[in-house]
């Protein structure tokens, strides 16, 4: 049976603004996402039951429908019925490496790789703005974690525009294992709380752009600056994780007295990352935080930034 093994990697966010909330439910944003080198391996392969299996090393990940890399390929089946009929089921296996449930984007890139795995699987020909505008109603994250690299997402994080990449710049991330931040709940707390700060009473399309404050980040970005970018990093969604996870607030701390270039929340957390002045640097940084934190439920990587999303590791 024909299989692709993909590579799946991860994201987090060097800026995140709310500018309010929609009718729909959810808010519209202004994000640069940006992939990082930390990955979970999926193999997507034929099967000759026409149904779709998914079965994952890491035992806080659901089997079952529930799984998005399953729903990514029902949403598939549903869309290409001929083929699914044609081809058959799909067996998909998750090698599951970045932390769950950590604003790292996990189960939205494997849904992306389910997308790209079965489109070749398929032979479907899709172009990358069609897998991203299928990923779009997987999740908002999930039309990013096709392409990758560096990118500027706006409305509720589906529409894209790329950036130059960032390569090998190091970061230190850090996550609690035990620890599970609810992105509808951040998301509905900073609405309680800052509604009134929105952007809702602005609606020239002038006005709402001079208001956004991912200016001075594009420009470090364009300047592939790495000490002007971790000067210039933002999360809105710190102003109400960080008060109401203190295990949060302190790596941000211990991060920031390790002399790090700069430091910041990833999406809805709880993981937060530290941008270094070299590897040695993240390394250094790496010890010197398990050193304060000697807490094994802490979870510490070195990586770095990347300009690859989706990639064929391998087919058979
Ligand atoms: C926090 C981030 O990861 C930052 O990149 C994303 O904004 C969230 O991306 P995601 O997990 O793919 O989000 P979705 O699965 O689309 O939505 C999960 C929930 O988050 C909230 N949500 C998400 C995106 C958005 N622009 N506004 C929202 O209010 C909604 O309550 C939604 O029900
Ligand atoms: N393939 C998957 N990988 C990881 N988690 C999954 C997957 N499918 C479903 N889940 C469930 O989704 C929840 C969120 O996990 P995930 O790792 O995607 O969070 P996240 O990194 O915060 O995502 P995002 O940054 O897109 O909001 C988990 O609690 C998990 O049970």
């Amino acid at each position: 049976m024909r299989s692709y093994t993909l590579i799946a990697p991860a994201k987090i966010n060097l800026h995140l603004e709310i500018l309010g909330a929609r009718a729909d439910g959810y808010h519209e944003l202004v994000m640069i996402l940006q992939s990082i080198d930390l990955s979970d391996e999926i193999s997507v392969q034929a099967s000759d039951r026409q149904a779709i299996r998914v079965r994952c090393d890491h035992p806080e990940v659901p089997a079952d429908k529930s799984n998005i890399a399953y729903k990514a390929a029902n949403l598939m089946a549903t869309e290409f019925p001929a083929a699914f009929a044609k081809y058959g089921g799909v067996d998909i296996t998750i090698n599951k490496r970045i932390p769950v449930a950590a604003g790292l984007a996990g189960g939205s890139t494997n849904a992306a790789a389910v997308l790209v795995g079965i489109d070749l699987l398929w032979n479907l020909g899709l172009t990358q703005s069609e897998l991203e505008e299928l990923g779009a109603q997987l999740g908002s994250d999930v039309p990013f974690c096709v392409g990758g690299g560096t990118a500027i997402a706006t409305g509720r994080g589906e529409q894209l525009s790329a950036l130059p990449s960032l390569n090998n710049i190091y970061i230190v991330l850090a996550k609690y294992r035990s620890l599970a931040v609810s992105t509808p709940w951040a998301y509905k707390s900073y609405r309680e709380q800052f509604g009134d700060s929105y952007l809702n009473d602005i609606h020239s399309l002038s006005e709402r752009a001079a208001a956004i404050h991912s200016g001075p980040i594009v420009k470090a970005i364009l300047n592939k600056d790495a000490t002007e970018i971790a000067q210039k990093l933002h999360n809105d969604l710190e102003r109400v994780v960080l008060p109401e996870y203190p295990q949060v607030l302190q790596l941000r701390e211990t991060f920031a007295s390790a002399g790090v270039l700069g430091t910041m929340m990833s999406g809805s957390g709880p993981s937060v990352f530290a941008i270094c002045e070299s590897q040695q640097q993240a390394e250094q940084v790496k010890l010197r935080v398990r050193e304060t934190i000697p807490d094994e439920d802490l979870e510490l990587f070195v990586t770095r930034m990347t300009s690859h999303g989706i990639q064929i590791a391998s087919s058979v």
